[in-house]
């Protein structure tokens, strides 16, 4: 279980310190994805670097609560995969050195389960033919199975994605979030995804949030029933995507609709 209680953030600029998150606090079930909406802006992208551990929090905790206890969230201590915007490999190391690299840094041995388990993940991912290729070699798609074949490899406690699929096309990225729940449901990760799309909000995340835009506040919490459903059209889901389109309209703009509406 992930518990943030009251993080705050902010960026150090010329003028000062500038706050960005300020009393953030969450709770994730092991096992769920949070799928994270949010302004241009609000700090969705802010969140994954401090849980990715490469900024500073300033005050407050994120904690990692298993059968052993609970821990501050720590690269060095628990195992964190991160799928940045741009998918972050290597340019100069082959597919499958990318994928390997996690393993490597944290000494894990490579035991010959773990690599049919290893080769199994290729498999899924339809990467196997492209173990020796470099980034620059690869298509948009084949980079984004990469990137999710090397944070899978690494058997995350906690899985963070930033907009990972928003460089791709309509139909590859259909196919990349399918593989992604296909490839999650085998051991399940703790995940945090942030998506600028409604409809991937409510395909991949089992619980969406909504951050406003001030600070990094949660202000809309849902419990997601239209999880991994690819074809859920019906009254109540469009419903439920109505309600986070208002949900992410600037505050003018939202108050400008209730006021219209209760006309
Ligand atoms: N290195 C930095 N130094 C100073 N301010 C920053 C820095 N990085 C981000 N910010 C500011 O912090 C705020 C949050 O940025 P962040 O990238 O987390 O937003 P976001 O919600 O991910 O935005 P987007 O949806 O556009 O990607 C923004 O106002 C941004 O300008």
């Amino acid at each position: 279980m992930l518990v943030i209680e009251n993080l705050s953030v902010s960026y150090r600029t010329k003028k000062g310190r500038v706050p960005v998150i300020d009393g953030l606090s969450l709770q994730m079930e092991q096992g769920e994805v949070l799928a994270v909406l949010g302004p241009s802006g609000c700090g969705k992208s802010t969140l994954i670097n401090v849980l990715a551990g490469m900024l500073p929090i300033d005050s407050g905790s994120a904690d990692f609560v298993t059968e052993n206890g609970r821990q501050p969230l720590n690269p060095k201590t628990h195992k964190i995969g991160v799928i940045p915007q741009n998918c972050g490999l290597l340019p100069w190391k082959t597919v499958r050195d990318n994928c390997l690299l996690p393993l490597k840094l944290r000494r894990e041995p490579i035991t010959e389960e773990r690599e049919r388990e290893i080769s199994d993940i290729y498999e899924a991912l339809d990467v196997s033919q492209l173990l020796q290729r470099y980034p620059a070699q690869l298509s948009g798609g084949q980079v984004q199975r990469a990137a999710l074949a090397r944070a899978f490899v690494f058997h995350p406690d906690l899985l963070l994605m930033d907009e990972p699929f928003s460089a791709l096309d309509a139909i590859t990225r259909q196919d990349a979030r399918e593989l992604f729940l296909r490839i999650w449901n085998r051991n399940r990760p703790t995940t945090v995804l942030v998506t600028h799309s409604i409809e991937e909000a409510l395909y991949l995340g089992n619980t969406v949030v909504v951050m406003g835009t001030s600070h990094g506040e949660i202000q809309y919490r849902m419990k997601n029933p239209y999880f991994g459903n690819s074809n859920p059209e019906s009254v109540d889901y469009l419903a439920a995507k109505r309600t986070l389109h208002e949900k992410l309209k600037p505050d003018d703009e939202r108050r400008g609709w209730i006021e219209q509406t209760a006309e």
